[in-house]
């Protein structure tokens, strides 16, 4: 699996919208990367940029010794909807991510090779819904579905998965089952995983390394112990204000998304 390189990437919107500010960073193989940062702050851009689906301003990106440079099917994407075919079993829907390998008419006919079925069985093994491979998309629950999602990017063969916000829609336990299950395909894959993630603990458990994106910069970067409340509050809150997080009566610490991004200010 590849190192994946941000080198001075700047992304403008428009004539002044700047999304991402001369990002810099490398990550190297197999690391499981958490974006978080307030709505606006460019976390979904990184990963459009990095997918191809949008080109940067400004700097390259690299995948391996590759500049990315239009749409990637060697990328695995699990989104905040699953976009499954509901009338589908699970077997089903993971079987699609074998598309982009196999030709159209092939794929019309429904003509999946054995190694590609096989694929689809052991990528629903490993998101540990073998038993549920025969049951349509419409009768599973929400993190079932976000679990065929992440399957049906494993058959893929990703180079590397991106994932935006994919627990968002999800109650905190399925949102944790998700990301446990993610956490357990990438190690098991040695893939390098990207994830934007607004709830701050589910991310915390599960992250190998910490991007904060704050206005388009990349303010912090670390590891779970140098993640603490006072730099939560920088990447979400920016300097000015603070104990926003640290006083979360909640305990959750799920960062709510009407930050001051959301006010334009960031824009
Ligand atoms: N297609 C677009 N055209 C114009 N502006 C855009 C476009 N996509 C994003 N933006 C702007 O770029 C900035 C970064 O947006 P982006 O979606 O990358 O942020 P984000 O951190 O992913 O936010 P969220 O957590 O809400 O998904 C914002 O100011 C946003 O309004």
């Amino acid at each position: 699996m590849p190192t994946i390189e941000f080198e001075n990437v700047t992304k403008i919107y428009g004539e002044d919208t700047v999304a991402l500010d001369d990002v810099s960073f490398t990550i190297p193989e197999g690391e499981f990367v958490i974006l978080l940062g307030p709505s606006g702050a460019g976390k979904s851009t990184m990963l459009r940029v990095l997918n191809g689906l949008t080109e940067p301003t400004e700097g390259t990106v690299r995948v391996g010794d590759q500049e990315v440079q239009g749409n990637r099917s060697d990328v695995g994407m699990v989104f905040q909807e699953h976009y499954l075919i509901e009338s589908k079993t699970a077997f089903g829907n993971a079987l699609t991510g074998a598309l982009s390998r196999n030709s159209l008419l092939r794929s019309m006919l429904g003509m999946h090779s054995e190694a590609d079925k096989l694929n689809a069985l052991e990528a629903l093994d490993t998101v540990g819904l073998l038993d549920e491979a025969g049951q349509r998309a419409e009768s599973m629950s929400g993190g079932q579905k976000q679990r065929v999602g992440i399957a049906r990017a494993l058959v893929q063969e990703p180079q590397l998965v991106l994932a935006d916000e994919p627990v968002a829609s999800l109650d905190p336990k399925a949102a944790r089952d998700v990301m446990r299950y993610l956490k357990k395909a990438a190690t098991e894959e040695n893939l390098t995983t990207i994830t934007s993630l607004h709830q701050v603990n589910i991310a915390r458990e599960f992250g190998d390394r910490f991007l904060g994106i704050r206005d388009g910069e990349v303010i912090f970067d670390g590891d779970a112990d140098d993640l603490t409340m006072e730099e939560m509050d920088r990447i979400y809150y920016g300097d000015d204000v603070s104990g926003e997080l640290t006083n979360d009566p909640t305990g959750t610490n799920t960062v709510p998304t009407h930050t001051a991004a959301d006010a334009g200010e960031s824009a």
